[in-house]
């Protein structure tokens, strides 16, 4: 397996940073959330003047298996064919990251289509579609190892030219049921309480998603129920979730400032943090989803999001609408008068 060297970021400015936050024209603390997010970020860059060079926002799109079994309320085809809106820029993600000023690119985890190249679109594709965990694990270890190591590598890339913040989003239906199962297996919180509707259940496909969601866990279950991070990923996928959690791991390493969107790229994010648990340092949680998995999710990282709008979308929204917040944390930061400069008492 892969190995990342994530490490907390030195405490040693904190008291520094928190110095800069409270000398600005303000009472003590009146700026909230955002005064964590200035030091944290400010931490993770080892400064006092953090910059948000290149934002990137990372789509990551795969199909699963078990999405023919009915465990949503959509048809697999839609998973290739918002791949392809993506890359004509019409939907919703694309509309965010160019109201925030974030770059897009979509990677074909393992779409269950044959796409062409083109600009935008990064091919790492594992299969066409994982297989079903009603049956049998979603993917082997060797294609979870190869999914990992291709989001590294797509993140590593990205590094190498400059980028300080990387966004995470995801397409695929039937992902909810994937993202509800792994945050049962790590949280060991209800699988009941952490499935939901996704795209739009009603009453009986709820209930019907509930009763084969039960089914594959307990196959795992028969099967040993083996609770490491990177068995249960490869257990119940699907390839963007595992090509999202190396990319994470990537991107901690890099000491990148990670935006994390809802319930989806939150399990990506569960299965990266209890593999290198300093990851969450690295991470902003950019929302609380309408997914009530989520809150589990939340619960076990200790996260706190920034917004809670009744998003439930996925695709990385929650992401790209937060970060104008990242930045205001950070221009506050670097622009803002001290006491001392504006000549205020203080
Ligand atoms: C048109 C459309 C656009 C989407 N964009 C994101 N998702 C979201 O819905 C899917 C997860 O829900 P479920 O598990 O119920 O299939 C993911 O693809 C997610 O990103 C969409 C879903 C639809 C239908
Ligand atoms: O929060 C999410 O990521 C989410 C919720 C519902 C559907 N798709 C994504």
């Amino acid at each position: 397996m892969h190995s990342f060297a994530i490490t907390a970021p030195d405490r040693g400015m904190e008291n520094s940073l928190k110095h800069k936050v409270d000398r600005k024209t303000k009472p003590p603390g009146a700026l909230g959330q955002l005064e964590t997010l200035a030091v944290q970020i400010g931490l993770i860059q080892q400064t006092l003047s953090p910059s948000l060079d290149r934002p990137q926002m990372l789509v990551f799109a795969g199909d699963h298996g078990a999405a023919k079994a009915g465990v949503s309320a959509s048809p697999q085809e839609v998973t290739w064919q918002m791949v392809g809106n993506f890359l004509n820029g019409g939907a919703a993600i694309n509309v965010f990251c160019r109201a925030s000023g974030i770059a897009l690119s979509v990677v074909d985890a393992g779409v269950a289509h044959d796409f062409v190249t083109v600009d935008g679109l990064i091919d790492a594709k594992i299969a066409h579609g994982t297989a079903s965990y009603l049956d049998q694990p979603a993917m082997s270890a060797a294609q979870c190892a190869e999914a990992v190591g291709r989001g590294a590598a797509i993140v590593r890339q990205l590094a190498a030219q400059g980028c300080r913040v990387v966004g995470f989003g995801e397409m695929g239906i039937g992902n909810t049921a994937a993202a509800s199962l792994i945050t049962h297996a790590l949280t060991g919180v209800a699988l009941a309480d952490c499935v939901g509707r996704g795209t739009g259940l009603d009453d009986a496909g709820l209930a019907r998603k509930q009763a084969l969601l039960a089914q594959a866990a307990g196959r795992w279950q028969a099967a040993g129920g083996d609770a490491a991070p990177l068995a249960v990923l490869a257990e119940f996928g699907g390839f963007e979730i595992a090509m999202m959690a190396g990319a994470m791991l990537a991107a901690a390493e890099a000491k990148m400032v990670l935006l994390i969107d809802g319930f989806i790229v939150g399990a990506a994010a569960l299965v990266a943090a209890r593999l290198e648990p300093a990851l969450v340092d690295y991470c902003v949680f950019c929302h609380r989803s309408a997914e009530p998995g989520h809150r589990a999710q939340l619960q076990a990282l200790r996260a706190e999001p920034l917004l809670d709008l009744g998003l439930r979308l996925g695709e990385g929204t929650g992401a790209a609408l937060a970060f104008p917040l990242v930045k205001a944390a950070v221009a506050f930061l670097n622009e803002m008068a001290s006491f001392e400069s504006a000549g205020v008492a203080g």
